[in-house]
């Protein structure tokens, strides 16, 4: 049995993160070895030495065209107003590109050049320089030349020269052999049924890919479960046959994060801890003499932990440079909060708007893997920095091309399914169209269009006064801004409640009297402002509204949540109820509408975007949804223009 024991109370440091990586490029060792593979095999690989070439390519003088070869010096007759003709064998032979010279020539006439008279004459009248036409020996590579240098990666062109110089094995790099080892007795295959309380096993998937991406060989382990002598059993075998060890998870102060403790005990660590959010609880080690990475268990902070420390070292083996990533002056959209003495790492969503780039934060919770599917790019913030202003010009890394950014269409407002069919139509017309939407609710899509951070945006706002939607709010908030109005859909919204609606609920007073817990929209959603006018019509206050503090973000949030408790009820969309097969009452049909910019109406994306939503693809596929009527002919109005 172990003699492991974990205290609670573990204190990680707090190092520097450029600092923990020198230390650790620098302590490890890792010898790279060399292999000879095939050269057809070798794309991507990385050159070990200098690859010289063992033959010349050509290897004899070819013609580089179709026609005649000759002896220049017999052609120095030829005249427009002198032709001169020439005896097939003795003063030529045809030639077709690519064919040897035959010794006696020096010279390839090409057809488009000559006259033939008849099958033993031909007539020219220009003459020919030595060695026109003709691809002398060595043209392409010299046999001893050096043909690529070593620390080379391979591309397609590359493989050719080597072929084509003789060499059809070459010494290369062989690649870092890396074992991921996931650990967590909470931990499930893929497909494996769950319970609650287990977790998917993604992150060693993701890990294989990185590596493979940097020029590695990953072994991905089975889950090891939270043991110490299981942890310690995995790690050996990790060090025996890979070069270096990934172990996931377990890196933190949980009472069962042995991590820290098994490679102490098995080697050295350089490092528990770096001042970076996420990301914080990393280890850096060497067991066996072989470099050991403990990355936290949360799927972001470890992504990241492995680009800081794994990338730079899976390069530095190979002997190449590390790629840098391209960066982007960009305009905050909104303002980033930072505690003084961390770096943060902000997943960010960039955009196009009215010729500048803006950039908005996505959530920085570490374990939403879905905030890296959207990320457009990184803002680090130092550890000096207590935050960035709204407005301020910040320079992000990107994990994208900027054209691809300049091209999205950029949707910031109100959760609708029907966004998700305008996206993939969009898509499919132009594949430059990605649609990138953050759901806000419908006051702060007019707010991003106010600011000129988004082109788009989606609203549903009754307005209780004239019980008119939309357009008061767009006068109110968007006053003298030339935007466009597009009536777009009719959408019922129903109280969304557990399948055979347990506690009958029918009209808002049977939340009162029956007991349901409410799940709550946000304020400024037009879901949540419907309900608040409901609660006034009937004369209810929120306080009698079991729930009603806490704050959904989508309709698809409020049912999820309703299929969690029999007595709970929300108010949201048919197609969120449908979904998630929860049941739905009718409550009202409101009118969901887009409101653009002038200037991104105008556009080609603007444009794109009203074919798809006039077309009959997209009515089709909105009917099938249930519970939505795309108006029929859809008809812009034109604000303060
Ligand atoms: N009291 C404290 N609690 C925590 C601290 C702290 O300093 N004090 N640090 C937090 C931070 S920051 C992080 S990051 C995590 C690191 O946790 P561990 O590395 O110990 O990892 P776990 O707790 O086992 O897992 C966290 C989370 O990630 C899921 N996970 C783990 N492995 C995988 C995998 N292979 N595939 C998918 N998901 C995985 C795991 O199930 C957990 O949900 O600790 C905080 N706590
Ligand atoms: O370091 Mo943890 O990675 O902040 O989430």
């Amino acid at each position: 049995m172990s003699q492991i024991q974990t205290n609670r109370k573990v204190y990680l440091q707090d190092k520097p993160r450029h600092v923990a990586r020198e230390e650790f490029i620098n302590n490890v060792t890792l010898t790279p070895e060399i292999e000879n593979i095939r050269t057809n095999k070798a794309l991507g690989r990385v050159t070990a030495l200098p690859i010289f070439a063992n033959i010349s390519t050509p290897h004899y003088h070819a013609s580089a065209m179709d026609g005649i070869a000759v002896r220049a010096e017999n052609t120095y007759e030829a005249h427009e107003q002198r032709p001169l003709h020439l005896k097939k064998d003795s003063d030529f032979k045809y030639v077709d590109t690519g064919n040897p010279i035959p010794n006696e020539f020096n010279a390839v006439i090409i057809v488009e050049e000559l006259q033939e008279i008849d099958a033993e004459t031909v007539e020219i009248i220009v003459p020919a320089t030595p060695w026109q036409n003709i691809r002398p020996v060595g043209e392409d590579v010299v046999c001893g030349e050096m043909i690529l240098p070593q620390g080379h990666t391979l591309r397609p062109a590359d493989l050719g020269a080597l072929l084509a110089g003789g060499v059809q094995e070459l010494p290369v790099v062989k690649k870092p052999k890396v074992a991921i080892l996931p650990t967590g007795n909470e931990l499930r295959q893929p497909g494996a049924p769950l319970e609650p309380g287990n977790i998917i096993e993604f992150n060693g998937t993701v890990f294989a890919g990185f590596v493979e991406e940097w020029g590695g060989d990953p072994l991905l382990s089975d889950i090891t479960v939270d043991d110490p002598d299981h942890i310690r059993t995995a790690i050996e075998k990790g060090a025996e046959e890979a070069d270096v060890i990934i172990i996931n998870a377990g890196s933190s102060a949980g009472s069962k994060d042995y991590t820290y403790h098994v490679i102490n005990e098995l080697g050295e660590v350089y490092t528990h801890g770096i001042a970076t959010r996420p990301g914080k609880p990393v280890i850096l080690g060497e067991v066996k003499g072989k470099p050991i990475i403990g990355v936290p268990g949360y799927p972001v902070s470890a992504y990241l932990a492995l680009e800081w420390f794994l990338r730079p070292l899976l390069y530095h083996y190979q002997g190449i440079q590390e790629p840098e990533r391209e960066t982007l002056k960009v305009r905050l959209g909104r303002r980033v909060v930072s505690n003084m003495g961390a770096e943060d790492f902000v997943r960010m969503n960039v955009g196009y708007v009215n010729g500048e780039f803006i950039a908005n934060p996505l959530t920085r919770a570490a374990g939403v893997t879905m905030s890296m599917v959207r990320a457009d790019g990184v803002l680090v913030v130092p550890p000096d920095s207590l935050g960035l202003e709204q407005g301020e010009e910040v320079e992000v890394e990107l994990y994208k091309p900027v054209d691809a950014l300049k091209k999205a269409v950029l949707f910031t407002g109100s959760h609708d399914l029907t966004i998700d069919i305008v996206s993939s139509l969009l898509r499919r017309r132009d594949v430059n169209r990605q649609v990138i939407s953050s759901h806000v609710g419908s006051l702060a899509g007019l707010m991003a269009i106010r600011k000129g951070e988004a082109h788009v945006t989606g609203v549903h706002l009754l307005d209780p006064e004239t019980e008119t939607y939309n357009v008061p709010y767009i006068e109110k908030y968007l006053a003298g801004q030339q935007v466009v109005h597009i009536p777009f859909l009719k959408r019922e919204q129903g109280w969304i409640v557990p399948k055979g609606n347990p506690l009958s609920i029918n009209k808002i007073d049977d939340i009162v009297e029956k007991g349901g817990a409410y799940v709550n929209r946000q304020r400024g959603a037009g879901t949540r402002i419907l309900f608040d006018s409901l609660l006034k019509q009937h004369s209810l206050t929120s306080e009698q509204i079991q729930g009603y503090e806490r704050e959904m973000f989508s309709h698809l949030s409020v049912a999820a949540e309703v299929k969690e408790k029999e007595n709970s009820v929300g108010l949201g969309v048919y197609s969120a109820a449908q979904t998630m097969g929860l049941d739905f009452i009718p409550v009202a049909d409101e009118n969901y509408d887009l409101v653009m910019t002038n200037s991104f109406y105008e556009s080609d994306a603007g444009q794109q975007l009203m074919e798809v939503i006039r077309s009959t693809e997209f009515k089709q596929q909105v009917e099938r949804l249930g519970g939505y009527k795309v108006v029929e002919a859809i008809k812009p109005n034109f604000f303060n223009e």
